[in-house]
């Protein structure tokens, strides 16, 4: 299938339930795939290193916690800004590798901005009432105002869930198009929370109303659900990015988030995108992989595959 051109964004378009509301999506047959995903023969040597390499240029390194302060965000985004010590980012080729953003809460957005000065890593920032989203409307748009004044340039919203399992699709449209209005130039990462929404089925009308309503992103989860992002939700939304790019030729990334902490999950989810959008969906403006301790494994393993000597993620410097 040609791949849309993704450096236009998502224009978004009217509702239009006809494009979802028949939509069923085959649970077990999406189980299998997913299971068929994770069951491949592991990457190696060379091959396996710059998939990890390209999951790091593809990482939203995040740190979305009560106890967060500057100074955590700010050795976070040292760790964006050279997320490889130097002679393991010389040893792979790869002088100047950095992650594809750092995410954080808004009230910590300018200290990533100025920790982030001159290194071209934006910042995204949470908003609108994250993770539960339950905020008057007019609170959740100026927290986003708020955001982008502090300089994010991606803001990652969460979905009023209750919207889903009513399916009432026009409220979750009007709020998602009034999101995307507020953010102005910031590009706005939907979140759907699906581990919140019951089915595969309203996974998929959720993402498909998100892309209608202008979403440039789609993102599984806050992190905070009791399940996030797993392969079979994964595999739903971007054969829902798929369909909508096939019918308007906007490309709209995929953003798969909370509980993925190995160097074998950055793998199986960049499989899931080569072979279900293909290689143009393996770069940061299309896929992000939102991990606040990923990092650490996919590190430990760089190090080893060039120095030759196995290290413990733990024993890396972390945010
Ligand atoms: O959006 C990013 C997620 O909150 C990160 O979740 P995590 O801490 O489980 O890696």
């Amino acid at each position: 299938m040609a791949h849309p051109p993704s450096d236009s964004r998502n224009p978004g378009m009217p509702l239009d339930p006809s494009w979802f509301q028949r939509a069923a999506v085959n649970t077990p047959a999406v189980e299998a795939r997913a299971a068929e995903l994770g069951a491949r023969r592991p990457l190696v040597g060379a091959h396996r290193a710059a998939w990890l390499v390209n999951a790091i240029r593809c990482m939203d390194l995040t740190t979305l916690a009560g106890d967060d302060t500057e100074d955590r965000v700010a050795r976070l985004c040292a760790k964006a800004r050279a997320p490889l010590a130097p002679e393991v980012a010389e040893g792979l080729g790869v002088a100047g590798l950095t992650t594809g953003a750092v995410c954080v809460y808004p009230t910590m957005v300018g200290a990533a901005v100025r920790a982030l000065a001159g290194s071209g890593v934006p910042v995204a920032s949470v908003a609108t009432g994250f993770p539960a989203g339950l905020m008057p409307l007019a609170l959740r748009l100026a927290e986003i105002r708020y955001a982008v004044e502090e300089g994010a340039a991606e803001i990652d919203i969460v979905i009023t869930r209750a919207h889903v399992l009513r399916a009432d699709w026009a409220a979750l449209y009007d709020e998602i198009a009034a999101m995307r209005e507020a953010c102005g130039a910031a590009h706005l990462k939907a979140i759907l929370a699906t581990g919140d929404l019951q089915t595969l089925s309203n996974v998929y009308k959720a993402s498909m109303v998100a892309m209608q309503a202008g979403a440039d992103f789609i993102k599984t989860s806050t992190g905070k659900e009791a399940v996030n992002a797993t392969l079979p939700v994964s595999l739903t939304m971007v054969r829902a990015a798929r369909d909508y790019g096939a019918r308007t030729g906007h490309a709209v990334g995929f953003k798969p988030a909370g509980g993925m902490r190995s160097a074998a999950d950055a793998i199986a989810w960049q499989v899931l995108m080569r072979e279900e959008l293909g290689a143009r969906w393996l770069r940061p403006d299309l896929f992000r992989l939102g991990a606040s301790s990923m990092l650490a494994d996919i590190e430990a393993a760089l190090t080893a595959y060039v120095t030759g000597r196995p290290v413990a993620p733990q024993s890396l410097a972390r945010a």
